[in-house]
């Protein structure tokens, strides 16, 4: 008998392009949600975009309260739902970078309430997926979310972002090269559950991004369109799959535990990508795609180095040696890198000096 299933979420709409940002109200209207939002946001995408968003409902009669966070933490979500406990929305709307739109995501999950995805910067795959991605002491969780109803980017506001959080975004979508053939690779060894059309969405999406790489300049809107269709992309492809692996292999485990060795330091997707160039050599030596990926990061201005990143050599060299323990993920780093072993393939890469 034929036992198989599935369910895919998607978000019912995808409104992207210059301005969309005065249709939030529109687009919450178009999915028929009553009563007041509760906005999760933080410092800066509060200024650039929460505050015009809530005085666009004001105008149209609806109050929304604001919470506002600054890390992405349990901790995080625990105080939305306690504002949300005293304000008693019907929905909740996530402004800002992947921090804003995780604890969104999260909180919204607990609650039983959809939500808006209102991203202010092209900067990680995270605005329409499934999955939000939370530290936890020694530990990384991956946790099974909704996805947004809507997602609303406003490529005006994104063009006007830092620039190095569009490049950010970029290599984001390039390390999906790198998590499927850590896929692949776990679906032989491991049995793990693996999808051929979320793989081949993640790497054709990875593929189209660096075909357009020339056109990803700075203060071209252009470019934050092109990264945002890829981003858009790359969390379908995550929701199809029903987990994160399309878009985070063994490059993303070393970018969290990077993110404990030295917090603050350098963006997710930039530390994303120094790890898939050193994954990338893992899995294919000196022959395999470690070039092209670096070159990729390169065109479009993102880190190729740990000096780039900002972060020493050694914490590094410590964040591959033991980054395979962060998470019980399967990938080309098996039960962990020697650290001599991994200082020679930081070198041979010219990751490190
Ligand atoms: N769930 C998923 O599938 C995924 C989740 N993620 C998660 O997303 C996070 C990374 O996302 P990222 O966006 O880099 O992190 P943040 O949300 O921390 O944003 C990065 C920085 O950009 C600032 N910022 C955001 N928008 C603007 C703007 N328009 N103008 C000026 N500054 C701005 C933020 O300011 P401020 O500090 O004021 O907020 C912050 O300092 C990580 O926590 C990662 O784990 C990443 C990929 C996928
Ligand atoms: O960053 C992500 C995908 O780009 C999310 O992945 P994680 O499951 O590793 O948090
Ligand atoms: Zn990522």
């Amino acid at each position: 008998m034929f036992e198989k299933s599935t369910w895919i979420r998607l978000p019912r709409n995808v409104v992207v392009g210059h301005g969309v940002r005065d249709a939030v109200v529109e687009v919450v209207s178009d999915l028929h949600l009553e009563g007041q939002p509760l906005v999760v946001t933080s410092p800066t995408p509060r200024e650039v975009a929460a505050e015009p968003m809530v005085a666009d409902f004001e105008a149209a009669g609806v109050e929304p309260a604001v919470v506002t966070i600054e890390t992405a933490t349990f901790e995080a979500v625990e105080r939305v739902i306690e504002v949300a406990d005293e304000t008693d929305p019907s929905y909740l709307i996530g402004v800002g970078g992947g921090k804003a739109i995780d604890i969104a995501k999260m909180a919204s999950d607990h609650l039983e309430m959809g939500f808006l995805s209102v991203p202010t910067a092209a900067s990680h795959d995270g605005i329409v997926s499934n999955r939000g991605s939370v530290p936890d002491g020694d530990t990384r969780h991956s946790v099974a979310a909704e996805p947004p109803l809507a997602v609303v980017a406003d490529t005006g506001i994104l063009a006007e972002a830092p620039w190095e959080l569009t490049t950010a975004g970029c290599a984001d979508i390039i390390s999906n090269y790198t998590a499927v053939m850590d896929w692949r690779l776990a679906h032989r060894l491991k049995d793990v559950e693996y999808s051929e059309y979320a793989a081949a969405l993640s790497e054709m999406t990875a593929e189209i991004l660096v075909d357009n790489a020339d056109l990803v300049r700075p203060g071209l809107e252009e470019s934050a369109w092109i990264v945002t269709k890829a981003l858009v992309s790359s969390g379908v492809a995550m929701s199809i799959a029903g987990s994160s692996r399309p878009a985070s292999g063994a490059e993303h485990l070393f970018s969290h535990q990077l993110d404990r060795l030295a917090p603050g330091v350098a963006l997710h997707g930039h530390q994303v990508g120094v790890g898939s160039i050193l994954t990338a050599y893992l899995h294919g030596g000196e022959a395999g795609i470690w070039r092209d990926i670096r070159n990729a990061l390169a065109s479009i201005d993102a880190p190729t180095t740990a000096s780039e990143l900002g972060i020493d050599d050694d914490t590094v060299v410590e964040a591959l040696a033991t980054c395979h323990a962060i998470r019980d993920r399967y990938t080309i780093l098996g039960d962990g890198m020697d650290e001599r072993a991994a200082r020679e393939v930081a070198r041979k890469t010219g990751v490190i000096a």
